[in-house]
């Protein structure tokens, strides 16, 4: 059989790996999607040039089969994967909070099941990849699992025990951002800027801080203090962030996202 991926539901996560494969090499003729609507599989195979298939199809003809369903679908579609999926096939599933304690339970005995938690900066090849092994995943099926998830962009392997935490600091990561975006654009129009000038200032901001959060090696703190000088405007910004809790209020987020994320892998 030849080496082949297949993502089963194929939605904005999905879509994203898919084009991020093809970006980094890999043939279309290697690459098989499922998804439910007839529209949804004409515009996957108009884009991307990729076959699309049903499940059993899927499982059949891939050895390794990605899960990228909404948590609330995963149990729906390993009864349908059950019947084809063999033991051989390696599953990766990428749905928040389900464990892959959940997915061997739904599959053939000694399935080798990898949880991974990707985000969308997959887009553009800056994701972020979380990767855990399940009971019988071997180091190579989590290097094969790396080399597939870093064709969109890095990847981290944390015991799975941690996946809840990352998949609020990191899957839902990208959001927080652009939240900010929005509420300092807000505040760009408050001040009298035109949109569209607000929006360019602070998406540079952005990408000014983020190369030098990954490239200084420095420390956040000694990069903020360098740019808060003494009677200065940044420190009076400082002080009214501190006023109204945003620190707290970014730990409090970030701590329901995780609760968020055990909840979705559903009653115990
Ligand atoms: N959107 C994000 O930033 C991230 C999402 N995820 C995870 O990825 C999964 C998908 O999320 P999205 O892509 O945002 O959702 P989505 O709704 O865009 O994609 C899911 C797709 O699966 C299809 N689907 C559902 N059941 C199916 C079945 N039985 N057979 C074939 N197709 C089926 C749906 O029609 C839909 O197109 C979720 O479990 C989420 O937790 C993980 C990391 C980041
Ligand atoms: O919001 C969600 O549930 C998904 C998982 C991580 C990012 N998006």
């Amino acid at each position: 059989m030849t080496h082949k991926i297949a993502v089963l539901g194929a939605g904005k996560i999905g879509e994203a790996l898919l084009g991020g494969l093809l970006r980094s090499g890999r043939p279309p003729a290697t690459l098989l999607a499922t998804v439910r609507r007839p529209e949804r599989a004409a515009a996957l195979r108009e884009r991307h040039g990729i076959e699309v298939v049903d499940t059993a199809e899927a499982a059949k003809t891939a050895d390794t089969l990605i899960l990228a369903v909404k948590p609330q679908d995963m149990g729906a579609l390993l009864d349908e994967l059950a019947p084809h999926a063999t033991a051989d096939r390696l599953v990766i599933s990428a749905a928040a909070g389900i464990t892959t304690a959940f997915v061997e339970s739904r599959l053939s005995e000694g399935t080798a099941v990898v949880r991974v938690m990707p985000n969308t900066p997959a887009l553009v090849d800056e994701a972020m990849s979380v990767i855990s092994a399940g009971r019988h995943a071997t180091d190579a099926d989590l290097a094969h699992a790396e080399e597939i998830f870093g064709g969109v962009g890095r990847t981290m392997r944390l015991p799975e025990s941690q996946q809840d935490a990352a998949t609020a600091l990191s899957g839902s990561g990208p959001a927080y951002f652009y939240y900010l975006v929005e509420a300092m654009t807000d505040a760009g129009i408050l001040l009298g800027l035109p949109r569209d000038k607000a929006h360019e200032l602070i998406v540079q901001a952005a990408i000014g801080a983020s190369v030098m959060l990954r490239d200084s090696g420095e420390h956040p703190v000694t990069l903020r203090e360098a740019v808060t000088s003494p009677g200065g405007t940044t420190i009076s910004a400082i002080r009214e962030l501190e006023n109204h809790g945003v620190r707290a209020a970014l730990i409090a987020a970030i701590e329901a996202a995780r609760d968020r994320s055990r909840a979705l892998a559903g009653p115990a």
